[in-house]
């Protein structure tokens, strides 16, 4: 089943008020379906397993059960915080030439100063973890590694244990990989304070029109329920065969699944160099190849969504010219092209100078001006104020962070919440002067799209 052995290596973690050991070891597997062996975690892990695979498909990763989890709930410095932590427990491990290391994942909720009551009742306003089992595949490679991180003396004996629960789950994923899963059955499908969200969408660009604010994204729920509860596997593996080009993402914590297939990058960190997407103003996809493209050119060529746009390649601009060396944002923006709906997008890259890393990008980048609004401060408040909603983990960044420091988050639009045998779905839109209610409310139809396929719930036409 091995190809290839690793040694375990002991790594000592030192932090103010304990000293622990890391234990790790990798193992490169012939081949491994990540949705199976995700779905291999169901009876030992469900609630503590994450998904993740970036849009190029060139690095899917997947963790089972919690060798490390912070679960934090404080505002201002959670970013800082999660770093610090992050860089304590890994100080001293040392880079294995060419072997995955080990990984964060989880993410940070939108506005921890949202303070309404709603399905994510309970959620920290940060959630991270490593992972127990972890599966990484890149380069057409699988590694699973185990992760132990104790300050029990003697935990040989517990690693033994875990060798041969790795063993077992690498097993049950062989045996289970084409297994396909049911279409979940819809029993209620409730577009909740659909009037409430068009009189906001009015008040708020009456706001922007006296000058309150630039633009503010608002957003609204949908909430399904099915026949029976919806597995995390279940929902997920709908989304991947669904939603093939876009990052795919998936988070458990206790009885809640977040999930989604975004097309949006927040920012990812390789080797010192950033890459991060603006990704607002937004059209329907086409029937026919001519109309498809002749909505595109109408985009790429639309002032409302034009307007919407620059603000978010400014506002990210700004943030490279802060950390970066030199960048490169491209003049105009070109389309970004999913199954359902078509954005304009603009690119942007740059070299990082030596102190910033992925999680002070994520804390200035967060919220860009695509999920959130200018000013930043206003928008904020008037989302807080006028939206029914409690976002949570919608439209904030969710991702990953290595021991070196490389990593990647998306922001996690089209998603839902699944809870037993109830979705929310999330879809919103970026509010300037001339927005226009009803044609908002189309395009959170649209937005929404990608998650019902999944789910299985009507599509508006
Ligand atoms: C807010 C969402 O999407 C964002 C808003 C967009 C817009 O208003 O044009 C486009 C892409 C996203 O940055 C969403 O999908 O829920
Ligand atoms: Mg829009």
């Amino acid at each position: 089943m091995h190809q290839k052995w690793s040694h375990t290596t002991e790594v000592e973690v030192e932090t103010m008020s304990s000293t622990y050991s890391f234990y790790i070891e990798t193992i490169e597997v012939n081949r491994l379906s990540a949705l199976a062996f995700f779905a291999a975690g169901e009876k030992q892990f469900a609630g503590k397993r994450f998904y993740w695979q970036n849009r190029e498909k060139t690095f899917t990763l997947v963790g089972l059960g919690h060798a490390y989890k912070i679960d934090n709930n404080s505002d201002e410095d959670r970013f800082d915080g999660i770093e610090k932590q992050w860089k304590e427990l890994t100080k001293n491990i040392v880079k294995e030439e060419s072997e995955p290391q080990p990984i964060l994942f989880g993410g940070f909720t939108f506005d921890p100063k949202n303070d309404k009551k709603g399905e994510w009742d309970g959620f920290p306003q940060s959630f991270f973890a490593v992972a127990t089992y972890q599966l990484v595949i890149r380069d057409d490679k699988a590694y699973v590694s185990i992760h132990l991180i104790t300050d029990r003396e003697n935990s040989l004996d517990e690693f033994e244990q875990l060798r041969k629960e790795r063993d077992e789950l690498i097993h049950a994923a062989q045996v289970k990989e084409l297994k396909t899963y049911e279409k979940p059955r819809m029993t209620s499908y409730d577009e909740l304070y659909k009037e409430e969200y068009l009189q906001t969408i009015s008040r708020v660009t009456g706001l922007i029109q006296a000058n309150e604010a630039e633009k503010v994204v608002i957003a609204r729920t949908l909430k399904m329920k099915f026949e029976d509860t919806l597995t995390s596997p279940q929902a997920l593996s709908h989304a991947i065969n669904e939603q093939p080009e876009s990052y795919l993402f998936g988070l458990e914590r206790e009885k809640m699944f977040f999930f989604g297939a975004t097309p949006e990058r927040l920012v990812k960190v390789e080797n010192g160099f950033a890459y991060s997407a603006c990704v607002a103003g937004s059209i329907k996809r086409g029937k026919t190849a001519e109309e498809d493209q002749a909505l595109g050119e109408g985009l790429l060529n639309d002032e409302k969504n034009l307007e919407e746009h620059q603000y978010v390649v400014e506002m990210i601009a700004n943030t490279f010219e802060r950390n970066c060396l030199e960048y490169k944002v491209p003049k105009r923006p070109k389309l970004l092209k999913v199954r359902d709906i078509q954005h304009l997008y603009t690119p942007v890259e740059g070299k990082l100078t030596s102190g910033a890393t992925i999680l002070q990008l994520v804390k200035h980048l967060h919220p860009t001006p695509a999920l959130g609004g200018v000013p930043r401060k206003e928008a904020l408040s008037i989302i807080r104020e006028n939206e029914t909603m409690n976002r949570g983990l919608y439209a904030a960044p969710i991702g990953w962070v290595d021991a070196e420091g490389n990593g990647e988050f998306a922001v996690a639009i089209r998603s839902a919440l699944l809870k037993e045998n109830q979705a929310y779905l999330y879809a919103g839109g970026g509010i300037v002067a001339d927005s226009e209610p009803f044609s908002e409310y189309e395009e959170t139809l649209v937005k929404f799209r990608p998650m019902l396929r999944v789910l299985g719930g009507q599509l508006h036409e």
